[in-house]
């Protein structure tokens, strides 16, 4: 399966076509993907560069900014236990905030000054694409960008430098167990050749937690920005707008390089009150909401951490979000 690709240049004149074509592949796969958005494979490139000499590093060094669950922030090694699996993601990952803390520059040179003006780019390309959502559903043009806007400093919007190491013979483990995005809007970069994704269109209600459909791979390639719903933003469209379950799986026989992905979470600001233009669900603000989400993810994952794999059983880090 691939995704149709969007082109977004002259987003301005182009508008309306623009939002249906969106409209359309979020009421249906919940996927779709981005070209001509205005991040050069360059860019894209030079930024997987950065995130690579991060991963390069110690475990001394990258634990100068660890995990912590309290604001899901740092870095992280397989430690993500997944409540649908029961297992640990076989990955790592640095979670950054524009107010979080951040690996040093003598670590990875220009390592901030890169990395924010990455983030500010998904950032405008993101603002385009909600507002087609917002104009759709009905809402004031701006109603997404403003909530999700990242400098403002109750912004829960993370940017996600993630590797899965190479593997071989890897049935019955996951890059990334089954889940589904719990911001607004996620803007996902991958690599030529580094494939792994797979996706599973179908979720009726932003709180199902059934994921038994059919998992379709989308290979990798850099470039486009796949971009998925999350759950926050189906329930703020009255699940209109679909957060579908996808996963990361590496080869289960054979030899799997290693995968590098960059995720961008749009996941709005916490002062601001979550509800849907028909009203489908009670008031809640984006605080609560994730809050709710984490909470929910924790209480699984610590009631499955006793099936977790032998090789991850002295993990000290349990990851709580997403
Ligand atoms: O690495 C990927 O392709 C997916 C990552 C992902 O789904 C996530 O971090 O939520
Ligand atoms: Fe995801």
């Amino acid at each position: 399966m691939s995704l149709i690709n969007h082109h977004i240049a002259d987003y301005e004149n182009r508008k309306e076509e623009i939002t249906q074509q969106l409209v359309d592949a979020a009421e249906t796969a919940g996927f779709f993907t981005l070209v001509d958005h205005g991040i050069s494979i360059e860019e894209i490139e030079s930024q997987f560069s950065v995130s690579r000499a991060f991963f390069d590093l110690s475990p001394e060094v990258k634990s100068k900014t660890p995990y912590i669950a309290k604001s899901n922030n740092g870095w992280e090694y397989k430690a993500q236990l997944r409540p649908t699996t029961g297992t640990y993601d076989q990955k790592e990952s640095l979670w950054l905030q524009l107010n979080s803390d951040w690996p040093s520059d003598s670590d990875v040179p220009q390592f901030r000054e890169r990395t924010e003006l990455f983030m500010s780019k998904c950032a405008d390309i993101s603002s385009q694409v909600l507002d087609c959502f917002a104009i759709a559903l009905g809402f004031p043009h701006d109603h997404f960008r403003v909530a999700n806007d990242p400098t403002q400093p109750d912004c829960l919007t993370q940017l996600r430098l993630l590797h899965y190491p190479p593997s071989e013979n890897a049935a019955g483990t996951w890059r990334a167990g089954t889940h589904t995005d719990i911001g607004c809007l996620t803007l996902l970069f991958q690599r030529d050749g580094e494939d792994g994704l797979e996706i599973c269109p179908g979720r009726e209600s932003s709180s199902s937690q059934g994921t038994d459909g059919v998992f379709t791979p989308l290979p990798a390639e850099t470039g486009p920005i796949v971009v998925n719903i999350g759950d926050m933003l189906m329930a703020w469209s009255d699940d209109r707008l679909k957060s579908n379950f996808h996963r990361v799986r590496a080869k289960g026989v054979g030899k799997s390089p290693s995968r590098y992905s960059i995720a961008y979470f749009n996941q709005a600001r916490k002062n601001f009150v979550l509800q849907g233009p028909k009203k489908m669900y009670p008031p809640i603000t984006v605080a609560e909401y994730f809050a709710m989400a984490v909470k929910k993810n924790f209480e699984a994952q610590l009631h499955s951490k006793s099936t977790a794999s032998a090789e991850n059983e002295g993990s000290k880090l349990v990851s709580a979000a997403v």
